[in-house]
């Protein structure tokens, strides 16, 4: 049996210049608002044993990438390759709940490629996703750039960071929000899972009164 009480997310990211991370801290801050839920941010810069056994420890993986030439950046695919020995490994991450961001540049800079890029990491995985759940704002004549989800995505939480300024004060506290929404989220549908049933006791199940 499963401890319902707590729930594990862990923020697996990469950021080279610090402005994804200050979106990875963003969502790790909205799950860890969400009774319950322990959270580990972690930079996969170092594949190490200590990696590899938070992952293996949480119940949701949110994986979060700066946008770099249109996908997620070198330093996190190296993390998604280093990733296939746990697929390899009778997919140890299956059933975990996955969800993912992204920061860029540009308003859109391509950063949806960079969501598809890391929700196909999950579905390889066996991995279930979430997405945001948000309205898209920023974009009617009343809207504004301080709408929640003002980059208007629904994969995943989306950033953007002025090329010419600090982590210090990119991405802007609306992006921020953004991400922190997604991490609450995360935390809420991760907790209401596992109170669920245990999948394989339902396939388990099935199986037998077929
Ligand atoms: C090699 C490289 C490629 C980039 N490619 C893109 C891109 O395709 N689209 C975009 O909008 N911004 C692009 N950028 C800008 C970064 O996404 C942006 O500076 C981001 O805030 C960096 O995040 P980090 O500080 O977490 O590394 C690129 C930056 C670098 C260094």
């Amino acid at each position: 049996m499963f401890d319902e009480t707590q729930v594990r997310v862990a923020v697996a990211f990469h950021s080279a210049y610090g402005h994804t991370a200050r979106q990875a801290e963003a969502v790790a801050d909205g799950a860890r608002a969400v009774e319950g839920t322990t959270v580990e941010l972690l930079a996969v810069d170092e594949l190490d044993d200590a990696l590899w056994s938070s992952l293996d420890d949480a119940d949701a993986i949110v994986f979060g990438a700066p946008t770099y030439m249109g996908s997620p950046s070198a330093g996190f695919k190296i993390f998604a390759e280093g990733t296939s020995a746990v697929l390899k490994d009778n997919l140890r991450w299956k059933d975990k709940v996955a969800a993912g961001f992204t920061n860029s540049g540009c308003m859109s800079g391509d950063k949806l490629n960079t969501l598809v890029d890391l929700v196909m990491l999950a579905a390889q995985h066996g991995m279930i996703w979430v997405g945001l759940a948000q309205p898209g704002g920023w974009s009617s004549s009343g809207g504004s750039v301080e709408d929640l989800n003002r980059l208007g995505s629904w994969l995943g939480a989306m950033a953007q960071s002025d090329s010419d300024v600090g982590p210090d004060i990119a991405p802007p506290a609306t992006d921020l929000r953004t991400a922190n929404e997604l991490g609450r989220r995360v935390a809420i549908v991760t907790r209401a899972y596992r109170r669920g049933a245990d999948l394989e006791q339902v396939a388990a199940h099935q199986a037998v009164s077929a």
